[in-house]
């Protein structure tokens, strides 16, 4: 049986999975890749999940539309690096850092599988993408991105140190793009969040 333990960044995205799956281990970590991997390594570290699942509302790039889910097959930490004259350079590039988490394939296609998902990379930000020059320059430097959110770098990097498998899921509340406040479908994509979670939680493989 594997152990999960899903990480959230809010109350409200705690409370759909809760609602979907009352008997799923699931904690609030807060917004933002620090706060992420600050409540999943303390978390981890009691040795009790071999698996942990990154999973909220997120953005939604090209054909991800408001209410979809996006499977992540890699997880990226697409603003970790260094801006220069000639543009941007990711850590790893630049020599000092992991920027990028592959997730197992087995289980990101079993993800997939059991939520009807997008299956791609999905990023990870600091700041929310309000433009639709940074969202083109993000689809230019990752055009297999299915969706962006702000906390799934953070939960694979305490995962990596835990020794522990990972994964990241998004409901998409609103496209990357402009910011028009006005058009984040919250509730649809916590609904659409915890149907999907659930799925995940009633059919995961040892
Ligand atoms: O942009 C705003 O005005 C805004 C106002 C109130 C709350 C928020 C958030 O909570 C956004 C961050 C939160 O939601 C995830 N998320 C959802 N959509 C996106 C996105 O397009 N890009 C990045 N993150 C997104 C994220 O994982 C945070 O947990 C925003």
């Amino acid at each position: 049986m594997t152990r999960l333990l899903v990480v959230t960044a809010v109350d409200a995205e705690c409370a759909a999975i809760r609602a979907a799956s009352p008997e799923v281990a699931v904690i609030v970590g807060g917004v933002g890749p620090a706060a992420a991997a600050a409540a999943a390594s303390a978390a981890l570290a009691a040795g009790t999940h071999d698996l942990v699942l990154s999973a909220g509302i997120g953005g939604g790039f090209g054909p991800v539309g408001i209410g979809e889910i996006a499977v992540a097959s890699r997880i990226v930490f697409a603003d970790l690096g260094v801006q220069t004259a000639d543009g941007y350079v990711p850590a790893s590039v630049a020599g000092f850092g992991v920027d990028s988490y592959d997730v197992d394939p087995k289980l990101a296609v079993e993800l997939v599988d059991r939520t009807g998902g997008h299956l791609g990379s999905v990023l990870t930000v600091a700041t929310v993408t309000g433009t639709a020059d940074t969202a083109a320059r993000l689809v230019e430097r990752f055009p297999d991105a299915v969706a962006e959110g702000m906390e799934g770098a953070g939960v694979a990097a305490a995962a990596v140190l835990h020794g522990v498998r990972y994964a990241e899921l998004r409901a998409i509340s609103n496209p990357v793009g402009p910011r028009d406040r006005s058009a984040w479908r919250i509730p649809e994509a916590l609904g659409a969040l915890g149907v999907a979670v659930a799925a995940v939680a009633a059919g995961l493989v040892p």
